[in-house]
Order: C-alpha cells, then sequence, then structure tokens
C-alpha cells in the first residue's frame, strides 16, 4: 500500500491491495462483456477451504494490474451500455465563478482534466433504472449488480435454506440466489433503486432495498473552514477501500464544483450530494435569498456532472415548521434549517415542494435518484418520533408517489437520533407511508451523552434499523458534533457501519452473510492467525494488535495469545479436550470391537479382580 500525501494537488490517491486479498473479477455467464470486481481470501493450505470471495466496493485502486492517474480520472466502464441507449449528447451548463464561490488565483481549485461528454434523456425516451424496469427491461446495471449481490456463486444451494431459516427478517423477502430479473422486479416495484446517473460512466452498479445486502454510506465534503481537494479525493478512495457503497460530497465553502468534478470522475461508487448547499453558497450563505431559477440551475449542474442521487429537502412545508417550537434542540438538519428559514421569511410554502414535479423532470433526464430529505429528524432523544418528524415523513411518502409516477427512482431519509426503543416504529411508519421505498438512515444515535465516540452509540441504533428492514446506513464518525471527520476518522466511521450493516444481515438470514463469519471463526479455532486478519473487515489493525505483543513469525501459529497465555489458553484447552475425547471414542470402538470377536486380550480396569490372598 502507498499513500502520498500532497497538500494542494489531487495528484495522489492510496492504492494496492487490502491485506491478504487478491482482486478477481468475474463475468456473470452469457454476458461476456460484463466483469464484476470481488476480493478473494485465500486461506493457509493446512485450511483445506476454498477461497472466501467477499464484496468489494474499493474500485480499481485495489487492482495491482490497474494504472491510477487522478487527472485521467477512471476507466468508464459503463460508456458502451449508456452510448447504446441512443442518449442524446448536449453541450454542457457553461461553469461559472459563483459555482466555485468566486475563488480566484491561488484559492481556485482547478477543473479536474478528465473527459467529460454529458449526456440527457429526451422527452418520452427511457433514461431510468425504474423506467427500463417498469417496462420489463433487465438492464446491464441490473446484471452487475445481481452479480455483485451473490458475491460471485453460480448458486445458492450451498445451504442458503437453511441460513435464510435462521434468520428473523422483519417481513423483507430475500432471495437465496439473486438474478438480474429479481433485481429489475424490485427495481420496478419501487423496493429498491439502482443510482446510475447516465453522465457517471466510472461507476460500478449497485442496489439498494431491503431485500439486498445492507449498505453503508460515508459523508466526504470540506466546509468553508477546513480541508482540500486532495484531502477529499483520497476520503473518498480511502473510504470506498474500507467498504463504502455510495458516498455523499457534503462540501460546503469554496470550489464546490470543481471538487465535486475531481470526486466524480474518479469515484466507482454512487456520488450523492445535498444541491441546495452549492444553491444557498450562490446567494452568499443567505436562506431567504434563495430561488427556484438558482436552485434549479444547480440541479442541472450537478446531474451533468453526474451526481447519482440528491438529498431534496421537499419535506419540510411551512406548516411543519412551528411543530419543531419546543423540540431541546430545533431542527439540526442543514438542509431542513435552510428550508424552515426560507419559508417562515417569506411565509411561503417550501419551493422544492411547489416545483416538486419539475424537479422530477430535471432528475429524470438523468436518471439521478431521489434521497428524500429528512430535515425535521430529531437531533436528541428527547425530540425523537415527535410530531414534526412524522409530519414530515408522511409528506416524504406523498412525494414519493409524485416521483414514481414520474419515472424516478426514490429512496427515503431518516434519523438522526433515537432511543433503542423507538427505532422499530420508525422502519415500520417509513414503509407504510412510503410504499416500501428503501430507507436511508443516520445512525441512528441511541444516546445523547458520548461525544467522542458517536459512531457507536450510532452504530448501535445502525445495526438494528437495518435488522428492520433499513437498506443504506448513513455512517457517523468519532467526529460528529464536534469537528470535520479527517481520512482516520472516515475508516473508523465506515468499518463501524460494515459491523452494523453486516450484523443486521446475519440477522436477516442473508444466504450469503454468514459463509465468512464460519470462515473466521474455524481460523481462530485453528489458530491460523493469518487467515483470521485476512478475513477481518479491517486485517491491518487486526494484526497490528496481535503483533503489539507477539509480533514473531513462529508466533502466527502459536496455540494462545496474548490475553490469557499458553496455560489458560481456553481454546488450546478445549482442542485437548476434542483430542482426549476423540482418543477416548477411538479406544471405546476398539474394545466393543474386540469384544464382539470375544478376543478379550484387552482387560478394563473394572473387569480386573484382585485375586484372593
Ligand atoms: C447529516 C450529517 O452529515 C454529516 N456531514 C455534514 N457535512 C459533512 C462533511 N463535510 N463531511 C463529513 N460529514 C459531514 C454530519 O455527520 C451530519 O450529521
Ligand atoms: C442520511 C442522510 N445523509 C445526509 C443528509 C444531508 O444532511 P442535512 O439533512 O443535514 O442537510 C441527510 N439528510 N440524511
Ligand atoms: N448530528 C446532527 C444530526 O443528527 C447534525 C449536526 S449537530 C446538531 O443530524
Ligand atoms: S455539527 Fe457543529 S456546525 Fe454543525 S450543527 Fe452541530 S454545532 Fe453547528
Ligand atoms: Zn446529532
Amino acid at each position: 500500500m502507498t499513500t502520498v500525501a500532497s497538500p494542494s494537488s489531487p495528484d495522489h490517491v492510496t492504492t494496492g491491495p487490502i491485506m491478504g486479498s487478491t482482486k478477481v473479477w468475474s463475468t456473470p455467464e452469457g454476458h461476456a462483456h460484463i466483469r464484476v470486481p470481488f476480493r478473494e481470501i485465500a486461506l493457509e493450505p493446512s485450511a483445506n477451504e476454498p477461497p472466501v470471495r467477499v464484496y468489494d466496493t474499493s474500485g480499481p485502486y485495489t487492482d495491482p494490474n490497474a494504472r491510477i492517474d487522478v487527472r485521467a480520472g477512471l476507466e468508464p466502464v459503463r460508456a458502451p451500455w449508456i452510448a447504446a441507449r441512443s442518449l442524446p449528447t448536449v453541450t454542457p451548463r457553461t461553469v461559472r465563478p459563483e459555482d466555485n464561490g468566486f475563488a480566484k488565483g491561488d484559492n481556485l481549485v482547478p477543473p479536474c482534466p478528465a473527459p467529460h461528454a454529458v449526456h440527457e434523456g429526451r422527452p418520452g425516451q427511457m433514461v431510468t433504472q425504474y423506467e427500463f424496469a417498469r417496462a420489463g427491461i433487465i438492464t446491464e446495471e441490473m446484471i452487475y449488480a445481481a452479480h455483485r449481490e451473490n458475491l460471485g456463486r453460480a448458486t445458492m444451494d450451498d445451504g442458503a435454506e437453511a441460513r435464510r431459516a435462521d434468520g428473523e427478517d422483519f417481513g423483507a423477502d430475500i432471495p437465496a440466489f439473486v438474478t438480474p430479473e429479481f433485481v429489475r422486479a424490485e427495481i420496478a416495484a419501487g423496493r429498491a433503486i439502482l443510482p446510475a446517473n447516465i453522465n457517471h460512466p466510472e461507476l460500478e452498479p449497485m442496489v439498494i432495498g431491503r431485500n439486498f445486502l445492507v449498505k453503508v454510506n460515508a459523508n466526504i465534503g470540506n466546509s468553508a473552514v477546513t480541508s482540500s481537494v486532495a484531502e477529499e479525493v483520497e476520503k473518498m478512495v480511502w473510504s470506498i477501500r474500507w467498504g463504502a457503497d455510495t458516498v455523499m460530497d457534503l462540501s460546503t465553502g469554496r470550489n464546490i464544483h470543481n471538487i465535486r468534478d475531481w470526486i466524480l470522475r474518479n469515484a466507482p461508487v454512487p456520488i450523492g450530494t445535498v444541491p441546495l448547499y452549492q444553491a444557498l453558497e450562490k446567494v452568499g450563505g443567505v436562506p431567504e435569498d434563495l430561488t427556484w431559477d438558482i436552485f434549479r440551475d444547480t440541479l442541472v449542474e450537478q446531474a451533468e456532472q453526474g451526481v447519482d442521487y440528491f438529498t431534496i429537502h421537499a419535506g419540510v412545508r411551512l406548516q411543519h415548521v412551528p411543530l419543531t417550537a419546543s423540540r431541546v434542540t430545533g431542527i439540526v438538519s442543514r438542509g431542513g434549517s435552510i428550508m424552515a428559514g426560507w419559508c417562515l421569511h417569506h411565509h411561503r410554502e417550501s419551493f422544492l415542494y411547489e416545483h416538486f414535479e419539475e424537479i422530477c423532470d430535471i432528475m429524470r433526464r438523468y436518471d439521478v435518484s431521489f434521497s428524500l430529505g429528512d430535515g425535521l429528524r430529531p437531533g436528541s432523544i428527547a425530540d425523537a418520533n415527535d410530531a414534526a418528524q412524522f409530519a414530515e415523513l408522511e409528506t416524504l411518502g406523498e412525494l414519493t408517489k409524485i416521483a414514481w409516477a414520474k419515472g424516478c427512482q426514490v429512496m427515503i431519509e431518516g434519523p438522526g437520533h433515537v432511543p433503542m426503543h423507538k427505532i422499530k416504529v420508525n422502519v415500520e411508519k417509513q414503509l407504510r407511508e412510503c410504499g416500501e421505498a428503501p430507507f436511508y438512515t443516520l445512525g441512528p444515535l441511541t444516546t445523547d451523552i458520548a461525544p467522542g465516540y458517536d459512531h457507536i452509540t450510532s452504530g448501535i441504533g445502525a445495526a438494528m434499523i437495518g435488522w428492520f428492514g433499513t437498506a443504506m446506513l448513513c455512517y457517523v464518525t468519532p467526529k460528529e458534533h464536534l469537528g470535520l471527520p479527517d481520512r482516520n476518522d472516515v475508516k473508523v466511521g465506515v468499518v463501524t457501519y460494515r459491523i452494523a450493516a453486516h450484523a443486521a444481515d446475519l440477522a436477516k438470514g442473508h444466504p450469503a452473510a454468514r459463509i465468512r463469519d464460519d470462515a473466521i471463526s474455524r481460523a481462530r479455532f485453528d489458530f491460523r492467525w493469518n487467515d483470521q486478519f485476512k478475513l477481518s473487515l479491517d486485517p491491518d489493525t487486526a494484526c497490528s494488535y496481535h503483533d503489539e505483543t507477539l509480533p514473531r513469525e513462529a508466533h502466527k501459529n502459536a496455540h494462545f495469545c496474548s490475553m490469557c497465555g499458553p496455560k489458560f489458553c481456553s481454546m488450546r484447552i478445549s482442542h485437548d479436550l476434542k483430542a482426549n475425547a476423540q482418543r477416548q471414542a477411538g479406544l471405546e470402538q476398539k474394545k466393543e470391537e474386540f469384544r464382539s470377536n470375544g478376543n478379550r486380550i484387552y482387560v478394563p480396569v473394572d473387569d480386573v479382580v484382585t485375586p484372593a490372598e
């Protein structure tokens, strides 16, 4: 692994394989032109087990054969599929000084030089994955995503049914094997989305829905106070290395347009944004100066760049704002507070709500998916599940149906800060109000008392809400409420949320989830330390913790670690017990054989008669 930090230019990012993993590419049967990435973990010969294949979000960065040049961008793997859809190429909107916050000279981040053609759908032409799905058409993206969900298996008749029966899925309908047709049907039903802007050809398609693997989103982006373009591109690459399925660029401050360009041209995962943030920058940060025209123009700007999903806070209506008056923490969503400010100042209905159909028409043209924003999510335990939060959710349900009628893909954002006993009702209400559109929640944080550890307060809520049926978990880092996360916080946040997502997959009885747990458990019991590291979510940390006390190569097969030491190692004792039991069983069997043969040459202790004196 090489890491070259360069403060002023986005020229270098982390590349190289993850410890113990090999990048492999797999082709779904009958689709020679589609290559789906996986990570393959080969085990020690003594294990006598096949390699374990795991889902791979990391893109070409972990492929030693890929040539990475952030100035050239990633290879546009989707370009031929998009080209076959005859979507017209258009002259993009001209970039204006306000798009980058009027940054000039040394303060202006240069545009990313990677080539980028811009397409848009004509009226009446099918563009979105939802439209294709409704028409019964299976796209290349759906085939790709289906193959990914199966972790490259040809079938799932490898004990999948038993693993499914072992789970509690709260009404989900996870198949033993994911076919492209199943992906299509889930998208057509609105139960899943496949975020894939036609202007993001570098994307490796993935699917988000309750009946698929639980996904994780990582938030990155600069703020007016700190961070550079190089740091943000590296955070994107770093977050997908550790397992982020999508990344939101939540940049505010200057250079928003150009930072996003560098991120998009180098992103193999869907990129989400909140266009309202950039619109607000364009009016100097004064919410009441926002206009529909500026917002609409920002949507087009970002859609042409290739953003795959937009958070649209259209559920914050004028009539909802008074419901937040008695809250302990008011409106903690940025988008929500901006829209509430606008509505109150003008005493008017939100322009996002009033122009919602036009927003749909724009997003459909590029297949930008909706992430309907939770602008009134609770920001404290005291405010959880209150009237404002649920009134907004009902509005989001109404908007979901409009977006579907317009041909758009939709997911719904959720809270926030919610104690454990109030989580389940959130999922139930969301499924009911929003016609089973995928749920995408921030945490939730299950207590307010642990700043510095909010990846944990929220990881607990994320595991629970994922189990109940949330399709994607938006990470929270240890810096939540305290400052902008850096590269290390991003890794901690992603790994924490991969734990939550996987724990949810296991509890739901996902047919492929347990394979890795079982493999790592066998490695642990066999004292195959290297296999244990390689199979873990963060091999670097696992290995370095072990090696702090037992660094020698010979310790990699030792039948103990420094926790208990050799004499008290319970797993070593278990091995001895097992060996004894086996020896005993062997003896009993021999005894039985000799008895039945009538050859009593072996005399059990009990049978020895002490001769009388
Ligand atoms: C909605 C959530 O998004 C996160 N958030 C907002 N801006 C950024 C950023 N630039 N980087 C990382 N996370 C961010 C915060 O965690 C907030 O709570
Ligand atoms: C899951 C998730 N991620 C990001 C945001 C955007 O942030 P905000 O609502 O504060 O503008 C959000 N609303 N929900
Ligand atoms: N942590 C908040 C949330 O739950 C956001 C910023 S701090 C008030 O969304
Ligand atoms: S995280 Fe910081 S800047 Fe953001 S709402 Fe909370 S206190 Fe304000
Ligand atoms: Zn918070």
